[in-house]
């Protein structure tokens, strides 16, 4: 599919081409990397960033066939300062390159002006932004004239973005759960979504406006997937955070479309889980990554 197309639309035809609706998250932590990536990095900002880097195209190499969508944590690599931003913008430029759309997670926002500035960063693969990521996180609570000009940024991009509903940590319902006359914050959220989606609906049915609802809230997800039918959502808390297969799947569709499920910690640092250290270990750390990954297709085949 072009890459002219609705952004709703070429995530609809990426999860079918590639039967899966798993997001490998691409979240680097020095201490975690496989000991030979750890080793041959200088202990300064630069070598670590050298590190992430290549750790990440390894991940790549290995998920593209697998997957259709990588998402890029920009936390892990903003730690480390310029040198961690720019094996950032390697890492999305070389998720491209092997066929992958790229959400990263940001959770930006600010007010209008503002978001304004984060939308063209952030928003349009290739050379249509700066950071070129086809999709980008965001948070909410500046309200909608600070979603309006993300979604201005998708009409004329072709991209999208996932707006924070209802997340998977345990704390998030200090305010995502108050409840006024209308119901609780993040279904005042999830009615925002289902607004801005309502003319934009792509071919597939969905619209470049999405939503992220953590597995780690199985009911929440049911309810949100009915009210937001127009609305890819992403969903993290899979795995490491304790969310499964049966907690995820009220996300999907009748055609078992709908959603995507993010996974980090146990797919990019499976070496290190029970089950595939005495296998792979970590020499073969990129087998494991294989199989974590190949694991949690099956694990959700719709
Ligand atoms: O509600 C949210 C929103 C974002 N995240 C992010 O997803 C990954 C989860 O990592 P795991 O290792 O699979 O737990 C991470 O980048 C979070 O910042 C989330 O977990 N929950």
């Amino acid at each position: 599919m072009s890459e002219n197309a609705a952004f709703g639309d070429r995530l609809a035809q990426a999860v079918t081409d590639k039967k899966s609706v798993v997001c490998v998250g691409l979240d680097p932590r020095f201490e975690q990397l496989p000991t030979g990536l750890r080793d041959a990095a200088a202990a300064s900002p630069q070598g670590r960033a050298a590190a992430f880097s290549q750790f990440c195209r390894e991940i790549i190499d290995v998920v593209a066939p697998l997957v259709p969508v990588v998402k890029p944590q920009a936390a892990f690599f903003e730690q480390l300062g310029p040198h961690g931003t720019m094996a950032l913008a390697e890492t999305i430029e070389y998720a491209h390159r092997k066929g992958l759309m790229v959400i990263l997670d940001g959770k930006r926002n600010d007010i209008g002006s503002t978001a304004a500035a984060y939308a063209s960063a952030y928003l349009g693969a290739g050379d249509r932004s700066a950071w070129g990521s086809d999709a980008l996180t965001v948070s909410p609570y500046l309200g909608a004239d600070s979603i309006e000009p993300f979604v201005e940024m998708c009409d004329s991009r072709q991209a999208g973005i996932f707006v924070l509903v209802k997340t998977s940590n345990p704390g998030g319902g200090l305010l995502q759960d108050r409840r006024g006359e209308d119901g609780s914050v993040y279904e005042a959220v999830a009615n925002l979504v289902t607004q801005q989606n309502a003319d934009r609906l792509g071919t597939s049915g969905y619209g470049p406006v999405g939503a992220v609802v953590g597995a780690t809230y199985p009911e929440q997800l049911a309810e949100l997937r009915q009210r937001m039918p127009s609305a890819w959502i992403l969903i993290p808390g899979f795995g490491a955070q304790g969310g499964s297969a049966a907690d995820v799947a009220a996300g999907f569709d009748d055609k078992g479309l709908g959603a995507i499920v993010n996974n980090s910690r146990h797919i990019i640092f499976a070496h290190a889980r029970p089950e595939f250290k005495e296998s792979f270990g970590d020499a073969r750390w990129q087998e494991a990554v294989e199989a974590a990954t190949r694991q949690m297709n099956e694990q959700l085949q719709r």
